[in-house]
Parts: structure tokens; sequence; C-alpha cells
């Protein structure tokens, strides 16, 4: 498993507070990979993104892109910030200009990309993100689900290679999650490798396939879902919550659960409880 991203002992405060948002932090950001990064408020998730594209430095430790440290370098973290696309929780901290056109034509425009190429590419992403009917509606004019589109179409329409996501579900109606989940599933599909930040233990469980545990600015348990979910205790004493799916397969007749895989998703579950009842 190639790595894309990795902190090596990566340390930082910030000015105001006394205490360590990330302390020594240790990980690595498996290529090509959904990466889910758990972690109660506080844990650092969003640090270590906003360490990721270089607008923090650590206090301690490197931060290091496809094997090489980072050295902040303003050519260096121009291209860095190509390469690793930051999705914020809150898009009012991401748009800045008045309707999605011009924002998701802004970043092209800076990235010195010819005129005609960047009217393909604005049009295409927003085609691809179902707001071609709204690219010139005022931003303020937009929902919340909307706005969050636009800023991802704003990082996307630079073609990441790697793509943070800070919660980006949150405060999203189920359709809208739904619909954005499978976005995110087609990116990825385009080789695109995404890091998703997210408190949401059911989403994490059925989404991703690589996940990370943060608590008090260190990781503490990296593992595939079916790795990391296992150990209930250790969770909960996280103050994260267990998968609702694992609780349901629990309350399965053991007989039922011999030799099968627990299901990642309601669909998978469905089938099985048919084959249990049938
Ligand atoms: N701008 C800031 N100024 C001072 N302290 C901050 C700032 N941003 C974050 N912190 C502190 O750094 C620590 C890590 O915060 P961070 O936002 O990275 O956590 P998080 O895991 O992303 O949290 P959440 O799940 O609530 O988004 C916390 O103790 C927080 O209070």
């Amino acid at each position: 498993m190639s790595t894309l991203l990795e902190t090596i002992e990566v340390s930082f405060s910030y000015p105001a507070s006394q205490t360590k948002a990330l302390n020594k932090l240790k990980l690595r950001i498996p290529e090509g990979k959904k990466t889910a990064i758990c972690g109660h408020n506080g844990s650092g998730k969003s640090t270590l993104f906003l360490q990721a594209i270089g607008i923090h430095t650590p206090s301690s430790g490197q931060v290091l892109w496809k094997n090489k440290p980072l050295t902040y370098e303003r050519k260096e973290l121009k291209q860095l910030r190509q390469d690793v696309g930051l999705v914020f929780q809150d898009p009012e901290q991401q748009l800045i200009l008045n309707t999605p056109y011009e924002d998701v034509t802004y970043g092209l425009r800076n990235a010195a990309v010819p005129e005609p190429e960047i009217t393909r590419r604005a049009e295409a992403i927003l085609l691809t993100l179902g707001l071609e009917h709204l690219a010139h509606t005022p931003i303020h004019h937009l929902s919340l689900g909307q706005k969050k589109r636009v800023a991802l179409a704003g990082v996307l329409v630079l073609e990441p290679k790697l793509l943070l996501l800070d919660e980006p579900t949150a405060y999203l109606d189920r359709i809208s999650e739904q619909q954005l989940v499978e976005e995110l599933d087609r990116i990825h599909s385009r080789g695109i490798t995404l890091v998703m930040a997210t408190h949401d233990m059911n989403l994490a469980y059925s989404w991703a396939d690589w996940i990370l545990v943060m608590d008090r600015g260190q990781c503490v348990m990296e593992g595939t879902p079916a790795e990391i979910f296992k150990d209930s205790k250790a969770l909960n004493s996280l103050g994260l919550d267990r998968p609702m799916l694992l609780d349901l397969w629990d309350a399965l007749p053991e007989a039922s659960r011999q030799g099968v895989s627990a299901p990642r998703n309601v669909s998978d579950f469905t089938t099985l409880l048919q084959k249990v009842f049938a």
C-alpha cells in the first residue's frame, strides 16, 4: 500500500491555545483508498487537514507528500494545493465569489489554465455535480447542500490527486447525503484518493475501506472497518458509537452469522435477512 501523505511526529499548537492540537502525530494516508478519519470534537482532524495543504506548519516533526518532506517554499505550496484539495466543513469559509461559475473558474485562473480550457472544465464539473442550472445564481441564494456542492466543485475542478473532505455530510438530509456519497464514489473510481473526516460512524463503516481514529492530536487506531469496529470497548472509550448495522448484525441468531461477513450496507443486510427468515 503506497503512501500519499504522511505525518512523522507532527506537533502543533494554535497561538491562543495551551493544549497541543496535534501531539507527535504519526499517520499515513494510503494512495487510492477511501479513508475515513474519525475522532471526537477537538481530536485534531481539521488541524491535520490544514497541515496537509501547508496552511499551518508543524512546530516539530515533518509532513511528507509522496515521501518527500514539505519545505514550504512558495512554488512547492502552489503545486501542493493543486495536488491536495481541501473541502472545508463550512462552505461559507470556502466560497468567496458571487456565483458558482465565478467560484469554480477562480481557482483555474489562479492556476493559469488557458481560458477555453477554463470554460470547458467549469461547465463539465458543474454538470457533474448537478449545478449547471445554478451556475449564475448568487451563492447567497443557495441552500447549504447546494453550497457544499459548489465548494466541492471548486476543489474538484483543479483535478487534485488527494481530496480531503471535512465533515462533508454534516447538516445534509438523507437524500443529499446519498447523492454526495455516490458522487464521491464516482470521483474515487477516477483514481482520486479520498479522505473524509466524519463523526458519523454509520457512514465511516459503510463508505471507507480504511479508517484512522484520532484522539487528542494522535492517531490511536488504524485498520479496515471490520478491524476498527471489532473493538467496541476501545471505540466507546474514545467517545465513538458503534455502527447500527453491526448492532443489528449481532442481534441475529448466531447460526445465521456463521461463515458470513457482517454486511456493510442496508441493502446487503436486507438480502441477508431475507435468507435468514426465508
Ligand atoms: N483557530 C483555533 N484557535 C485556537 N485553537 C484551535 C483553533 N482551531 C482548533 N483549535 C483547537 O485545536 C484542537 C483540535 O481542533 P480541530 O478543529 O483540529 O479538531 P477536530 O477533530 O477537527 O474537531 P471537530 O470534530 O469538532 O471538527 C482543539 O482543542 C481546538 O480547540
